[in-house]
């Protein structure tokens, strides 16, 4: 592991680290906000999922989470959204590639290579985490767009690995939208029926009662790309019918961008707060 950058940030550390991932085949960044010391006891984790031309940057820089993680004692990892490199496969759209990575497993060429972000994420990331930081095992998942797909999926595929998961404007049935479909198509094939595994509307639909997590989702009924490619209530729906416990909030006037993120992630973190501390 290589230290990239190390910043004090309301009596933490923000901090970059580049890795090798065997999972990704490459390189990878990341980072991560460690709160002031608490004594003895290991902060918790939330993990946070970028979107579409995102890197684990965007979030540090523009969302203000540090403060109340700070007063919280909340450890924030924030991963890359795609494998990166020069031999990485991309592709010419913002929606594809490398930015892009849906946080899935991809199964066709030339993606399956590197494209490995569900694995990276439920298992390479969080070993390395726990083994090289002083943090507890005890996380929570959070993101944004097509992060807060990844976030749901991760949650949804995971039972008993995160107390909570939250999202802004996520993509909830990629399987129905342009960006999923685009993507799923790319990665997974023209077999729809292997997409299903990936849409969260699907995953909670199968859900058993005894995997159910809190789960928080602020949208904003400004956001450009609702209609289109979000549409919260079809998820909304799914928990309706599985009692899967989703506090759904449509935010009058906000749109997709991270001011609507900062405006409300002081609630998301508390909210997980919550959870993490039970
Ligand atoms: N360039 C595209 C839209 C790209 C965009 O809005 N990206 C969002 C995430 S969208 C879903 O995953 C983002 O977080 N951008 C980075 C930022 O710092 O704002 C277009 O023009 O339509």
């Amino acid at each position: 592991m290589e230290l990239l950058e190390e910043h004090y940030c309301f009596e933490g550390r923000q901090q970059r680290w580049r890795h090798d991932s065997a999972v990704l085949n490459c390189a990878m960044t990341f980072s991560i906000f460690l709160p002031p010391a608490n004594g003895a006891a290991k902060p918790p984790v939330l993990y946070w999922l970028s979107g579409l031309t995102c890197n684990d940057e965007n979030f540090t820089t523009k969302a203000g989470a540090q403060r109340v993680a700070a007063e919280l004692g909340i450890a924030l990892v924030m991963p890359d959204t795609s494998p990166r490199g020069d031999d990485v496969a991309d592709d010419a759209g913002y929606d594809l590639g490398k930015g892009a990575g849906f946080y899935l497993n991809a199964t066709q060429q030339p993606w399956a290579r590197h494209y490995r972000m569900y694995d990276y994420l439920r298992d390479e990331l969080p070993a390395l985490i726990q083994a090289q930081f002083a943090v507890s095992d005890r996380c929570a998942i959070s993101g944004h767009s097509m992060g807060g797909h990844g976030a749901l999926i991760m949650a949804l595929k995971n039972p008993g690995k995160y107390v909570s998961v939250s999202a802004f404007a996520p993509i909830v049935n990629p399987t129905q939208v342009p960006w999923g479909q685009k993507a799923f198509s790319n990665y997974l094939g023209e077999d729809t029926a292997t997409w299903q595994e990936w849409d969260s509307c699907a995953l909670m639909l199968n859900s058993q009662p005894e995997q159910a997590i809190p789960t928080l989702i602020d949208q904003g009924d400004g956001d450009q790309f609702l209609a289109s490619q979000l549409q919260p209530a079809v998820l909304a729906e799914a928990a309706r019918q599985t009692s899967w416990p989703l506090t759904l909030r449509i935010q009058p006037g906000y749109d997709h961008s991270y001011y609507f993120m900062a405006s409300f992630i002081d609630d998301h973190l508390r909210f997980h707060a919550q959870h993490l501390f039970k």
